[in-house]
């Protein structure tokens, strides 16, 4: 694959191997500098070990991940290991790991519309909240790469597209590369600029323009929630077998999925075609 200039992080045919099987395989995908890319793909179809890979938390046991050098990250994990029994205010929470300054996080809070939660204990936040106290405090630290593992769990529908669109005005003002994650996200905004489905490799990657919204969809959040969702729609063609080989559309069992699975009815992005 070939490196992108203003690639942030590039993953070039990695993969994970781990108790005897392939969790992820040829994964080949990059983040640029105010770039929005998502992981799409059913549970365990390896989004978060691609991201770990990405993030260099984990090394490939085939291929590579580079990163660019000096790199600032922010990862916002689906879990977090906090005991939500200590009492801990926002303000608090913005400090908890790494160095963030006083107006800094302020200005983050304010950012993500969460300022009124400054004195609030973070076990008593809704999903929404805590989702943009969370933003908040990935933004203070002002990152090059911004990645956000399931992002919208737990928020409802309105509050999932005031969220993509805060993630945008983020990248925006940062003009930090952001990877987002989602477990089955069929809905992504507008402003992604592009995705990777997974299921285990990349079955297909590109800009999300298979656009399809149903009337329910404009009724329920009008024309602005129109204009910043999209659906990115497409079948699978063949299966993943417990022992890493696959099944075709055929019925043929082979090693390795093959560049002319039909994953790829989606048009790739021309300039973009790296997957
Ligand atoms: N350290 C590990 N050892 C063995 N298997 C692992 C390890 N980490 C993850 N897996 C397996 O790898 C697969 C991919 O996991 P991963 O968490 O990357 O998937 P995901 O797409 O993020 O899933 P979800 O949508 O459920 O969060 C899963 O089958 C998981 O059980």
């Amino acid at each position: 694959m070939l490196q992108r200039p203003d690639a942030l992080v590039t993953l070039d045919n990695a993969g994970i191997h781990r108790g005897g099987r392939w969790l992820v395989r040829g994964i080949s995908m990059s983040v640029d500098a105010g770039e929005i890319v998502t992981l799409i793909g059913p549970n365990g179809s390896g989004k978060s070990t691609t991201a770990r890979m990405a993030l260099g938390l984990i090394a490939p046991d085939e291929g590579t991940a580079s990163r660019r050098r000096a790199i600032r990250v922010a990862y916002v994990p689906q879990k977090l290991t906090v005991d939500w029994t200590l009492p801990l205010k926002v303000s608090q929470f913005m400090h908890l790991t790494g160095r963030v300054g006083a107006d800094e996080a302020q200005a983050a809070l304010a950012a993500t519309d969460a300022t009124r939660l400054t004195h609030a204990e973070v076990r008593t936040l809704s999903g929404g909240e805590f989702q943009r106290v969370m933003l908040a405090r990935a933004m203070a630290r002002r990152p090059d790469l911004l990645v956000l593992d399931e992002p919208v769990q737990g928020v409802d529908f309105t509050g999932e597209i005031a969220l993509y669109e805060l993630i945008g005005r983020i990248r925006d003002e940062l003009g930090c590369g952001v990877l987002l994650i989602s477990h089955d996200l069929h809905v992504v905004m507008a402003a992604t600029d592009r995705v990777f489905c997974l299921n285990g490799h990349v079955c297909c990657s590109g800009t999300p323009k298979s656009v399809a919204l149903s009337p329910e969809y404009r009724a329920l959040f009008g024309n602005r929630a129109a204009s910043t969702l999209a659906v990115y729609e497409h079948d699978h063609d063949h299966t993943h077998l417990a022992d890493g080989r696959v099944r075709h559309a055929d019925g043929s069992i082979t090693d390795h999925c093959h560049p002319d699975d039909g994953h790829h009815h989606e048009e790739p992005d021309k300039e973009r075609s790296d997957a």
